[in-house]
């Protein structure tokens, strides 16, 4: 992150009300970005995220030959290359997305050119060996630096790999897929845990063709895309700091419409439920491939119960366990969080963050390796919050905020736009005071 830092006060409030339409999916509009760039024709897609990632994204199709128009209203029409990418002038700049660099890796490495990708401080940190060897597998050739951005790639002619994905990673899963579109010959991977797939009918949506046999996916090489029209649905993952709000006050009731409810990101309702919320369905339909509803959220009479998180359930909530942490201490029973170790590989170490701003505000937990125990029934007082320059800590932490007995003053605020720039505005038009 590198605009300006910002602090935010949070104030405890008394319940959260209303109802809220949420950004385009953050992960949806990288992929259709990615997919529209590598086309014939022009997309256009309306709900387009608002966050900074989805934007890299964008940026790096434009440097790969791709047109951008951005409109007033989230619209975006991307003229594609018609599957050859030129030789981008200069680095292609991944900002503070490691979905962008590691999808992107793999939709690039079939060209035959030289690519450097870069990324900011908190980027270049992350692990990246996990894209470069099932990509060097394929013929590829990438250079890193200690496991790290910046990644250089001398792209070139591609074969299909079958791969097992050994974590649980659906940018992982994706850069194998976006290379195997690209390969000669068939691709087929299969995961150890089912995660988000998004890219599997982003990439039906363009046109291909993807088979699914038991566990394991193929897909062949050479296919081409066509550009489409498509609406984003709303970002759930965002959605679920509003949703954790909601369950801190008994009288909440909080209704979020055109929200993506794809069953391999929807998991956080089953949660959500299991911990003593009340989940309505109120309308749900499907637009290439992905389900979109409006749902309705309040608490049940019993008040918060509590949850254990582990197995396979972590990988598929990776992205909302900070806020789920965040809430942890209000509940009764309280929440543990295992087989959770990716969390220390993100933006930030999640775990270390979470700790440390749970900590500050008083409260009791165990850290371990792989997530952290933090018992229910607990008072916070306000703090000093170190997002760490990261979204979801900013995000997860207003939210404890809510419920602490003074006020929190959230440092690096700012992060909130590398995923939901509108955040703080909509924390403050739904929560009464
Ligand atoms: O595919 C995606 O859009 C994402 C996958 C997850 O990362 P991993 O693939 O590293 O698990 C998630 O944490 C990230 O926010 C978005
Ligand atoms: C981990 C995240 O994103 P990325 O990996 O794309 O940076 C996230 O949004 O929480």
């Amino acid at each position: 992150m590198s605009s300006i830092a910002t602090t935010q006060i949070i104030r405890p409030a008394r319940t959260l009300q209303g109802s809220l339409t949420v950004p385009g999916d953050k992960s949806i509009s990288h992929r259709y970005a990615m997919l529209a760039g590598i086309a014939e024709g022009t997309s256009k897609l309306s709900n387009f995220s608002t966050g900074a990632d989805p934007h890299s994204s964008l940026g790096c199709m434009e440097a790969l030959g791709a047109t951008v128009v951005r409109g007033a209203d989230k619209t975006v029409e991307v003229t594609g290359t018609a599957g050859s990418f030129i030789q981008p002038a200069g680095a292609l700049d991944c900002g503070n997305s490691g979905s962008t660099m590691r999808m992107l890796a793999g939709l690039i490495a079939p060209h035959p050119h030289t690519f450097t990708m870069i990324g900011d401080h908190s980027l270049t940190m992350r692990p990246m060996e996990r894209i470069r060897k099932p990509l060097m597998q394929m013929g590829a050739k990438i250079d890193l630096v200690d496991g790290h951005a910046p990644i250089t790639i001398h792209g070139g002619p591609l074969t299909a790999i079958d791969f097992d994905t050994p974590i649980p990673s659906a940018q992982v899963k994706t850069a194998v897929l976006f290379a195997g579109l690209q390969a000669e010959g068939t691709t087929s991977l299969s995961e150890a845990v089912r995660t988000r797939d998004h890219s599997e009918h982003a990439l039906r949506a363009f046109g291909a063709t993807l088979t699914r046999t038991g566990e394991r996916l193929s897909i062949a090489g050479g296919q081409k895309l066509k550009a489409i029209e498509a609406t984003v649905p709303g970002d759930l993952s965002s959605a679920a700091f509003f949703l954790c709000a909601a369950l801190l006050f008994p009288d909440s009731n909080l209704v979020l419409d055109s929200i993506g409810m794809n069953p391999t990101r929807a998991a956080l309702l089953d949660v959500i439920v299991a911990l003593g919320g009340r989940i309505k369905v109120l309308q749900v339909e499907e637009h290439h491939g992905e389900m979109i509803g409006t749902i309705q959220v309040n608490v049940a009479p019993g008040g918060l119960k509590g949850a254990e998180i582990s197995g396979a359930l972590s990988a598929q909530i990776i992205d909302e366990l900070p806020v789920l942490a965040a809430i942890a201490p209000y509940t009764r029973d309280g929440i543990t969080i295992r087989d959770a170790k990716e969390l220390r590989v993100k933006e930030s170490d999640r775990i270390a963050l979470v700790a440390k701003n749970l900590k500050a505000m008083g409260a009791e937990f165990t850290e371990y390796e792989d997530g952290l125990a933090i018992p229910g029934n607990q008072k916070l007082h306000g703090a000093v919050i170190d997002s760490g320059f990261d979204h979801r800590i900013a995000m997860a932490f207003s939210v404890a905020a809510l419920r602490a007995s003074s006020e929190n003053e959230i440092q690096g605020a700012e992060a909130a736009a590398i995923s939901f720039p509108e955040f703080f505005t909509y924390l403050d038009s739904l929560c009464q005071c």
